[in-house]
């Protein structure tokens, strides 16, 4: 055990050590597993504390968690912004803190802007592969900033889909994001245009009233609702929360933070654990909703991935 003060690892270096998030993968599903079977799975991770900071629109978050299948023991510390003086600041700000789970000490803290990027967006894949209809073509993404570029990456590495939408409320912010990836991205006008007949939807939004209406979703799509993470901000309408199957990361969260899960009094089908572990069933033909909070047991396992991959630079 050192003594060692603790290394930085900047949001260049989290890049250039997870280049994909979809390196996360493996790690992120035994995570989820273990998270969904309790005591068992030994995953220890309260409900986040989070801090409104009520004069300027934002909250304060601290997720605390440890793994023991990975002895990994971190926190993250994460802000996030409603309403911005200066709309080019990025909306949420994070850190990680590594400890060393044998005796405490800090080992290392770490960009966490980049590790929530994506791990959010290897969850959503994580449940799009489950959930997704068997025959899935077009995708539609709702909202253009991190979260949206981090989930056009992974899906379009991980599905082939023939047809990628983006709506913005801001479309600037569309065509700006749609021009600086890779493939072909149509930006729609409006957020029904791009929603309409899509087979898999992404909701990464700072929208507090809902954006996406059940009566626009083809029957048996897959809907991974990311945003609204606060119990009176919506992204999805009750339309959608209770004629959909509903999976969550944690039923706890779910239950306590999510507006969209708490105001429409929509029933939760399971965890996202469960249904990895076979506990639960997938349902695919049926249309699905994962709603995602995030956990710092993710963090955890981006973190520790992150941290690894330094070290054996080291
Ligand atoms: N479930 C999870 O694990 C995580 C969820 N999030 C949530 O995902 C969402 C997106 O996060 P980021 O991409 O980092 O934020 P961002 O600020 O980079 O992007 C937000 C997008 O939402 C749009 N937007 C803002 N207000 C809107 C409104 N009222 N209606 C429609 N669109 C609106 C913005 O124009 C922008 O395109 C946020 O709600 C955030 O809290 C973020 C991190 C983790
Ligand atoms: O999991 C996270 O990290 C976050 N989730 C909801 C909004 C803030 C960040």
């Amino acid at each position: 055990m050192s003594s060692e003060p603790p290394v930085f690892i900047s949001a260049a270096e989290v890049e250039r050590l997870l280049p994909r998030a979809s390196l996360l993968l493996p790690g992120l599903e035994a995570a989820l597993c273990n998270f969904s079977a309790g005591a068992a799975g030994g995953v220890e991770q309260p409900l986040r504390a989070v801090v409104p900071v009520r004069p300027h629109g934002g909250f304060l978050g601290v997720m605390p968690a440890y793994s023991a299948a990975d002895d990994a023991l971190t926190t993250k510390l994460v802000t996030f912004y409603e309403h911005r003086g200066d709309s080019a600041a990025p909306s949420h700000r994070a850190t990680v803190l590594l400890f060393d789970p044998r005796c405490g000490s800090l080992r290392a803290v770490l960009d966490g802007t980049v590790i929530t990027a994506k791990r959010t967006a290897a969850v959503s894949a994580i449940a799009t592969k489950l959930l997704m209809p068997r025959s899935a073509e077009v995708l539609c993404i709702l909202g253009a900033g991190v979260q949206a570029r981090s989930h056009y990456e992974i899906f379009t590495e991980l599905f082939p889909f023939t047809e990628v939408r983006l709506w913005s409320r801001t479309e600037q912010h569309a065509l700006r994001l749609a021009s600086s990836v890779g493939g072909a991205v149509r930006v729609c006008g409006t957020a029904r245009e791009a929603v309409v007949g899509a087979d898999v939807i992404v909701t990464v939004t700072m929208a507090t009233t809902p954006i996406l209406f059940g009566e626009w979703v083809k029957p048996g799509a897959h809907v991974n609702a990311v945003g609204a993470s606060r119990p009176d901000w919506r992204e999805l309408d009750d339309v959608l929360m209770k004629s959909s199957v509903l999976v969550v990361d944690s039923r706890e969260a779910a239950l306590a933070e999510s507006g969209d899960v708490i105001l429409s009094g929509a029933e939760i089908f399971a965890e996202l654990g469960e249904v990895l572990k076979g506990t639960k069933p997938a349902l695919p033909e049926k249309t699905t909703v994962f709603k995602s909070l995030g956990m710092a047991v993710e963090d955890t396992i981006a973190a520790k991935f992150v941290y690894d991959a330094w070290s054996a630079g080291n």
